[in-house]
């Protein structure tokens, strides 16, 4: 993968992160360890938009990528359509016990891959992020039994080993607010084919995981200051928030 070869050649070295007073201890904040950083390139900010499925992050994220020197990176879902010619995505909704671990494990890199790839513009925004894909949708899979504990046991192995090791920098959370209701509605009209299985319960289910994470912040770990949008409005009026919250997001960020 593009970013593997970050990795070969990335030097051991202290990673010193900037704490927000008053703020939760944030998964990222290890004291003094040591982990695997990029080398030889300048630390850019990185903002991720966080939600629940068809939330709006697309929507957003094309927004800026139209009005900003901002590099934009949606989740790489094509990849997880189309991994070798099969469809994690597809199978992990047909039965996720057998092939959610599939999916969440080719989620897990594709993800860090895009953490780790080089920035191309003095700002990242990116979808998602490896935290959310632990927190939200493994936790999801696994609470509501649908994922055998040693997978879960087995993924969670993994994030450990991949968070204490390696520098995942982010600097704000950018979460659109919606209700499962909401997204429910939005999802139907995208009609994605591996999503019409898609019940209410299940993006209540992530609903509320979203908001035990970033509202509540009594589940996990923040590895930023969350920013909260509220994104059940029409498009018209989410281009205006998202307007008046831009010198606030990139403010957030250190520009
Ligand atoms: N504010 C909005 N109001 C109504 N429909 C929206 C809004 N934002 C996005 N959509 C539509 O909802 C669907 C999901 O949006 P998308 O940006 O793909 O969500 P996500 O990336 O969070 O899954 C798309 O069909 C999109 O055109
Ligand atoms: N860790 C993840 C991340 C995403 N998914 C699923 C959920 C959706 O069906 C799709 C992409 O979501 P969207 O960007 O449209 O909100 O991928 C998952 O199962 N596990």
């Amino acid at each position: 993968m593009s970013s593997a070869a970050a990795l070969i050649g990335a030097l051991w070295r202290t990673s010193c992160r900037r704490r927000l007073h008053g703020a939760p201890r944030r998964s990222s904040d290890a004291p003094a360890q040591r982990k695997l950083v990029r080398s030889g390139e300048e630390r850019k900010p990185v903002i991720c938009i966080e939600g629940n499925i068809a939330s709006g992050k697309t929507t957003c994220l094309e927004y800026f990528s139209r009005t900003s020197d901002i590099e934009v990176l949606t989740e790489p879902i094509s990849k997880w359509r189309d991994v070798r010619g099969h469809n994690p995505l597809a199978l992990m909704y047909q039965d996720p016990a057998r092939w959610g671990i599939t999916l969440q494990t080719y989620v897990q890199l594709t993800m860090l891959d895009r953490h780790l790839s080089a920035v191309a513009a003095p700002v990242r925004m990116m979808e998602r992020s490896l935290y959310s894909a632990k927190y939200i949708f493994v936790e999801n899979l696994y609470r509501s039994g649908k994922m055998p504990e040693v997978d879960f046991a087995v993924l969670s192995e993994w994030f450990e080993w991949i968070t204490h090791n390696i520098s995942i920098p982010v600097d704000l959370i950018v979460y659109l607010q919606t209700t499962p209701q909401t997204c429910y509605e939005r999802l139907k009209q995208r009609c994605r084919e591996e999503e019409k299985v898609i019940p209410m319960e299940y993006l209540e289910a992530t609903h509320n995981l979203y908001e035990d994470w970033l509202i509540k912040q009594t589940a996990f770990p923040l590895p930023a200051p969350v920013l909260v949008i509220p994104a059940d409005h029409d498009q018209q009026k989410m281009l205006q928030h998202y307007e008046e919250n831009r010198e606030r997001i990139l403010a957030a960020s250190g520009t």
